[in-house]
């Protein structure tokens, strides 16, 4: 079975929504299709109510567009679509144009791992239209999904605060897809390992995991299943101690533990599964502590999620590392990111470029136009604000002001002397050629880490975030509104 890290690079033009076809067909016909566009892709709120997202999914989106071609099947079943009187819905010379196409267009795109926030452009493509437009739709699935998971992740593990976090998602995860790119964005996000055997070969991550209580109710007791445990894993004894009662699971662990220690092997842990795990953690602690095991280490799991693990360190519970599962890897709280992808300007005929707008009744949804960048103002290793202002207008005054896009009263004046810059968009593909050079997923992940450290903590609690500034370099803000005034016709 070919998934993901195969089958991104086979096919997959087809993977898309049939209106991208239909107006990539009408492209064509009225001969726009190589029309040069410039598209945006991003979100217009952090999910789960935080105050910052990570980044993820552009190894996927670099597999996409090395691999974008329509091959023989795919031409094939175009060509046999029919309009409802069974007129083909697509002209021959149609498909012999998707035959020949070839990516050409240009893409940037933020680092995987780097924090960003609502209106950043994630992803920036530029080149003829009806490419663009092809994109749309696999872009978002690949950015909305993992970027969702790596920042929920990261919630997770800011919450466990330093301590390990394995993701333990396959079995509830929404599918076999689903499961993998969550499991991979899990530990950009911050998680140590992962159950999922598959993402550990496919992706390198380090896999991890205990056992379950199927092994213990598969013996006559549970001091004989520890005693079998440790036997074939005398140096990965991590035992699952809530099967029956958890204070006597807790005692066979340690009774077991010492036979180990007998044949010169040290027993790992134990795992907690149910109940209260404030209570249990405590109880299991000393226990161990007095069984002589102070090393022993306590997993818990059982419905986890950011909120609980902080209720739980408040609680002094005595837990080590956790396992996380459903609320993880199907972002629980909240199941899609909403990012978007939309045209910011066109090149005329003329060769200038002419910005777009999308109206909209509600602020927040009108984009920013315009072909623009977003470069990250940091004071000594802390972000101060970030501008998103028009390509071409290079980041040389002394002095900005930075708006608000959805409340213009929101200014921030910048003074730029002795600020580094950080462009967050990266060069990714320069004409249909890959020019970026892929970290690997552990550099991914260090990356997310120390983009982490640039904010203050005040963005990443959990209840009411303080609002990281996001705005418009004044010229385009000006710009947008003007757009904005004169698409609805009050700019005389
Ligand atoms: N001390 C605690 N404080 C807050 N939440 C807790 C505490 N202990 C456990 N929890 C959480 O409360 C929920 C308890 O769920 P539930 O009632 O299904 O558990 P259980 O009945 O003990 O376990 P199971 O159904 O697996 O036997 C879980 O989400 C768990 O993580
Ligand atoms: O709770 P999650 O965060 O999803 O973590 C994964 C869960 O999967 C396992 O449970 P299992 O499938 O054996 O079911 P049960 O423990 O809920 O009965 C494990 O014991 C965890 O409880
Ligand atoms: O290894 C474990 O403990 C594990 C793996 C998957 C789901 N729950 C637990």
């Amino acid at each position: 079975m070919k998934i993901t890290k195969d089958l991104y690079q086979s096919s997959l033009a087809l993977l898309t929504d049939f209106y991208q076809l239909t107006m990539a067909y009408a492209y064509w016909k009225s001969g726009k299709a190589e029309q040069e566009a410039v598209f945006n892709l991003f979100f217009r709120k952090n999910p789960f109510q935080g105050g910052y997202t990570i980044a993820a999914g552009l190894d996927y989106i670099i597999d996409y567009c090395r691999n974008f071609r329509f091959d023989e099947a795919d031409l094939e079943y175009l060509e046999e679509m029919q309009n409802s009187d069974g007129s083909p819905t697509f002209q021959k010379e149609f498909i012999e144009y998707l035959r020949n196409l070839d990516f050409s267009c240009d893409i940037e795109a933020v680092e995987e791992g780097t924090v960003v926030f609502p209106n950043i452009p994630i992803v920036k493509v530029k080149g003829p239209l009806i490419q663009c437009q092809l994109l749309e739709t696999p872009l978002l699935n690949i950015i909305n999904f993992q970027t969702l998971i790596a920042t929920k992740a990261s919630r997770i593990t800011e919450a466990a605060k330093g301590q390990s976090v394995l993701e333990f998602g396959l079995r509830r995860a929404q599918g076999i897809d689903g499961a993998l790119a969550a499991s991979r964005a899990s530990y950009i996000g911050g998680c140590s390992a992962t159950s999922n055997v598959m993402a550990g070969k496919l992706f390198d991550i380090p896999v991890s995991g205990t056992h379950a209580h199927s092994w213990i109710m598969s013996f006559d007791s549970e001091l004989e299943a520890f005693h079998a445990y440790a036997d074939a894993f005398p140096d990965k004894c991590v035992f699952l101690v809530d099967t029956y009662d958890t204070i006597n699971g807790v005692k066979n662990a340690i009774e077991v533990g010492k036979s180990l220690r007998e044949k010169g092997k040290e027993m790992v842990g134990i795992r907690i599964d149910s109940g209260d795990l404030a209570y249990y953690s405590t109880i299991a602690r000393d226990m161990l502590d007095e069984g002589g095991f102070p090393k022993a280490q306590i997993v818990a799991s059982n419905d986890l999620d950011e909120q609980i693990i902080t209720s739980l360190k408040i609680q002094d519970a005595r837990i080590d590392i956790w396992g996380v599962g459903t609320k993880l890897v199907t972002a629980y709280d909240q199941p899609a990111l909403g990012a978007v992808y939309k045209l910011a300007a066109i090149r005329k005929s003329s060769g200038e470029w002419e910005p777009k707008v999308k109206v909209s009744q509600q602020s927040i949804k009108i984009n920013i136009p315009g072909d623009h960048d977003v470069v990250r103002f940091v004071k000594s290793g802390k972000a101060l604000a970030d501008m998103i202002y028009l390509t071409g207008n290079p980041v040389e005054k002394n002095n900005y002001v930075i708006i608000d896009p959805n409340d213009p009263t929101k200014r921030k004046k910048i003074n730029i002397n002795g600020l580094e810059k950080d462009n967050l968009l990266k060069p990714i593909f320069e004409k249909g050629k890959k020019v970026y050079l892929r970290p690997d997923i552990h550099q991914i992940r260090e990356n997310a880490k120390r983009n982490l450290e640039l904010f203050d903590k005040a963005h990443k609690r959990l209840v009411n975030p303080h609002i990281y500034p996001v705005g418009l370099e004044e010229g385009l803000y000006n710009l947008r509104t003007d757009l904005v005034l004169k698409m609805k016709n009050y700019d005389e």
